[in-house]
């Protein structure tokens, strides 16, 4: 049952809905009104309550619920009163109409002295009225007056008896709450003052029926002294034996003493017991209620204190973990969002479709479908590539989140600042082409070594360390921007200070320009060497002029850079150059925690015949030392020795100290970080992860960059170079090309010329362009051999222009994603000039074989020779014999006439194609 209104449970009770809403309220359950509906809970609470004060009385025959309370004990005592008085009244008229009857039947009396014994007992029984009809109607009213008289009597004997029996629990249930409450109370001699024992009511209102209309009288009068003497009775005890008086009888006999609950002489007592029940039930109610209450309100405190604690608790931690996943995010570069849903999966990268079916609880036979459906065929143990993770997940509706090793052990550094130590700066030398980078640097080993390393032979690992006077600088040893771009195209940020060498002969060229720009997106400070001081034509300030164009200007100009005029050669001014940056070391107060376990780059690593892989590494923080275990790109083990760059094996390597590491599994490669770890297996694993990795990133890159998809990579920062193979009909286009590539704007992405030759395009041209995921750019050139399909095979991009502007133009708007409609020239079929034939009037005709495709007549047409494309235009014929057809297929001969072409030659090949306009799908 859901529920039950007040009104229903008043039903039950025999209580009219405003009682059964009174008492409702009264036991504090709130209800609006009868119609209100009560829970179970309440309608037990409420049953509860008010059966034991619910009694079954008889009356009249009729079987009565009747719910009596103390306030309706008096209530019967005040209806007894009443009764009492209208009784009187009603005795009183009687007794009039008997006087009157008595004088009415006077005279018949006499009339009939010799009457039967019938007639005899007629006239004691209803008086004879005058006339025959008149005597039987007040016959007939004197007997229901009779019948209504003794009813009346008998209900108020009822009410009389039931209000002395009340009174005589409620006495009985004060003696007995006396004696419970302990021996003074009970001491004391309160029944000496009773007038009457407590049965006493009971045979006198035993006895009440049997006595005529004074009997009530009696009883009443007994009632009533009952009631003052319990009134009286109940205030004298309140004070326990002080003796005084209760403030009225009233309060004191509707009081009970606390402590006394429960009268089990009165809850075995039946019937009788109805008021001692009554009044120890509501007595117990109202504590219990109490009681219930202030347990109600203490445990909710609880709850409440307990529930905002906890709440509290949990709210901190999960903002700390919020925070904490946030940074973690931040530092590892993702998308925070990915790492604070709760529903996103980490699928470590490279994970197998076991593995990912596992980690989102799904059958692997599903993984396994999906991965049919999208085409590829993976078995259980197979790895998924990132792609293939999300793609998956995706067309399950599930979100993933691939996780790197590289994120999985990402590890985050903090060093306080008691922790950091100063540490040498680390420089790397760049410049032109030429302008004397190697020399520079040879002048300053000589120097270092001259300064502090008696007799030390600097042999080559990739970087040096000099000494002046008690300091030292890190030379890396590969000079250019090139180690530096790749290093930190690798995620090496290995220098501190640049030193563009600028030959005071030469002056800004253009890869001075590119090592300032590689320096200004490293954000590492510029100090300027201009070199060849001693050559004649040398012109230091016109140096210092043409640089500022770039923004390095002297400091002394106001700039912030610092300029040094040296001579690599004549070995003049190396000392100043040295000084000057340690002064530019200074500024970047370069500092290092040197005890923690190490970490750094690698800077070059080879397979050395005798060692084994060999690595250079730089130590950035902590110290290295061997026998501790890294790990480097792919590569991992145990350090076997370290090695100086003198060559003296040594027993650690600090913060900026070039060391080289023998021991390693595999030779890893520049640019690669390193990190020693605790434990060996957490090494090895971080290092198969990554070898893992490495392939599926090896199969990804089968396609390359394309022009077509050039600016989304661009915006995706997967590439920041544009790699070009160019190949040109004449050199003049290549150097034209090379020329205007200098003159773009390249600070978004950089446009290198990896190869550029005169000739078509060959397979080899292809194999490079898919090892340095370069374009190939043709000018008036075509694949040669089976360039072409080697391309397609490798998804190498091959773009042919005729025009220099033509390609510039299309770079230009790939870069920033404006790329027009391609327009696709689609080749139809290759004609082979195999003869020669000159036709009066006509001119040339080539008697061709078609080797590949079909030709159309009204084809586009190229003829290329030795891969060059030298004419382009449409055809004057195309026959088979001597018809004229509209297409020849593969394998057939025809003669084909070039207009505005006579210049044909045997071994040309005539290339059929249709220009289309293809919709871009990015
Ligand atoms: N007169 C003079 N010649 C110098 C000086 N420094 C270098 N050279 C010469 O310039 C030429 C190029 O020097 P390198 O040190 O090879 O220049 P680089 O920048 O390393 O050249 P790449 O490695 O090809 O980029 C050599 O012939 C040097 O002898 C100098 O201070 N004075």
């Amino acid at each position: 049952m859901a529920g039950m209104r007040v009104q229903e449970l008043g039903r039950e009770f025999g209580l009219s809905s405003k009682d059964m809403l009174g008492r409702v309220r009264e036991m504090g359950i709130p209800a609006k009104s009868h119609a209100s509906v009560l829970t179970e809970d309440q309608v037990r609470q409420i049953r509860e309550a008010l059966e034991p004060v619910v009694k079954e009385v008889v009356e009249n025959g009729e079987q009565k619920t009747v719910v009596v309370t103390e306030k309706e004990a008096e209530e019967q005592k005040r209806q007894a009163e009443e009764e009492r008085a209208r009784r009187e009244a009603v005795e009183k008229e009687r007794a009039a109409r008997e006087a009157e009857r008595a004088r009415r039947a006077a005279p018949a009396s006499a009339a009939s002295a010799a009457g039967t014994a019938d007639e005899r007992a007629a006239a004691k029984t209803p008086p004879t009225p005058s006339s025959p009809f008149s005597g039987l109607e007040a016959q007939i009213a004197d007997a229901a007056e009779r019948a209504r008289r003794k009813a009346e009597e008998d209900r108020a004997r009822a009410r009389a008896a039931a209000a002395a029996q009340a009174v005589a629990k409620k006495q009985a249930v004060e003696a007995a709450l006396r004696e419970r409450s302990g021996g003074k109370k009970s001491a004391r001699p309160a029944a000496a003052e009773r007038p009457a024992p407590v049965a006493a009511p009971a045979p006198t209102a035993g006895r009440a029926p049997a006595g005529g209309g004074n009997r009530f009288e009696s009883l009443l009068s007994q009632i009533e002294a009952e009631k003052k003497r319990i009134s009286e009775q109940g205030g004298a005890s309140k004070p326990a034996g002080a003796g005084r008086r209760a403030a009225s009888p009233a309060a004191a006999s509707g009081k009970r003493r606390r402590g006394d609950q429960v009268v089990p002489e009165l809850e075995r007592g039946g019937e009788d017991d109805r008021y001692a029940r009554m009044a120890v039930q509501v007595e117990e109610l109202q504590r219990d209620k109490v009681l219930a209450d202030a347990r109600a309100a203490v445990a909710a405190a609880n709850t409440h204190e307990g529930e905002g604690r906890r709440r509290k608790r949990k709210e901190k931690r999960q903002a700390q973990q919020r925070e904490r996943l946030e940074a973690e995010a931040i530092q590892k570069g993702i998308d925070p969002s990915l790492l604070l849903d709760d529903s996103v999966v980490e699928v470590p990268q490279g994970a197998t479709v076991q593995k990912f079916a596992e980690l989102l609880a799904v059958g692997p036979n599903e993984v396994i479908k999906r991965l049919f459906m999208l085409g590829n065929v993976l078995t259980l143990t197979q790895s998924m590539n990132d792609e293939l993770i999300e793609l998956v997940a995706d067309d399950m509706g599930r979100k993933v989140r691939v996780v790197s090793p590289e994120e999985e052990f990402t590890v985050v550094y903090h060093d306080s600042d008691d922790e950091l130590k100063p540490r040498p700066p680390v420089v790397t030398v760049m410049g032109h082409v030429d302008h004397g980078k190697t020399s520079l640097l040879d002048a300053i080993r000589d120097t270092g070594v001259a300064a502090g390393e008696a007799g030390g032979i600097t042999q080559h690992i990739g970087a040096s360390v000099v000494t002046v006077g008690s300091r030292k600088i890190t030379f890396i040893d590969t000079p250019g921007h090139e180690a530096f771009t790749a290093m930190r195209a690798r995620g090496a940020q290995v220098t501190d200070i640049i030193v563009l060498v600028v030959a005071a002969d030469d002056g800004v060229m253009p890869q001075t320009i590119e090592a300032i720009n590689h320096a200004r997106a490293a954000n590492v400070p510029i100090v300027v060497a201009v070199n060849k001081i001693d050559k004649p034509g040398a012109n230091a300030d016109r140096v210092r002029q043409e640089l500022t164009t770039y923004e390095v200007v002297p400091e002394e100009w106001g700039g912030a850079n610092m300029f040094v005029e040296v001579s690599a050669k004549k070995r003049l001014h190396i000392d100043d150059l040295l000084e000057t940056i340690l002064l530019q070391a200074d500024v970047l107060e370069l500092r290092a925690n040197p005890d923690a376990l190490a970490s750094g780059f690698v800077i070059e690593a080879n397979l050395d015949k005798g060692r084994g892989p060999v690595a250079t590494v730089l130590v950035q923080r902590g110290t290295l030392k061997p026998g501790d275990v890294l790990v480097a790109g792919t590569s991992y083990g145990r350090v076997r020795a370290l090695i100086d760059p003198h060559g003296a094996h040594i027993d650690s390597a600090i913060p900026a100290s070039p060391a080289e590491v023998l021991g390693l599994s595999s030779v890893p490669v520049a640019g690669d970080e390193f990190r020693v770890f605790e434990d060996e297996r957490d090494a090895r694993r971080l290092a198969e992860e990554r070898a893992l990795r490495e392939r599926l990133t090896a199969q990804d890159a089968k396609t390359h960059t394309s022009l077509t998809d050039l600016f989304g990579r661009i915006e995706e920062g997967k590439i920041a170079d544009l790699n070009l193979i160019v190949k040109a009909d004449v050199q003049g286009s290549i150097e034209a090309l090379r020329g205007a590539f200098e003159k773009m704007d390249q600070s978004e992405v950089r446009i290198n010329i990896v190869h550029s030759a005169v000739g078509g395009i060959t397979e080899t041209d292809v194999t490079l362009a898919a090892a340095s995921s370069a374009i190939i750019i043709g000018f008036n050139v075509r694949p040669m051999g089976k360039a072409k399909q080697q391309a397609e095979k490798e998804k190498v991009d091959i773009r042919l222009y005729r025009v220099i502007y033509e390609a510039l133009e299309e770079i230009n708007a790939a870069r920033v994603g404006l790329l027009s409609p391609d327009i696709v020239e689609e080749d139809t079929g290759i004609a082979e000039v195999r003869d020669l034939f000159k036709v009066p009037k006509v001119g040339t005709i080539a008697g061709c074989y078609l080797v590949e495709g079909e030709m159309g007549r009204d084809d586009l047409v190229r003829v290329v020779r030795d891969g060059t494309v030298v004419f382009e235009g449409t055809l004057a014929s195309m026959r088979r014999f001597k018809d004229d057809v509209k297409s020849v297929r593969a394998g057939y001969e025809c003669g084909l006439g070039v207009n505005g072409f006579q210049d044909l030659k045997v071994g040309d090949t005539i290339e059929g194609y249709v220009k289309k306009e293809v919709e871009r799908t990015e």
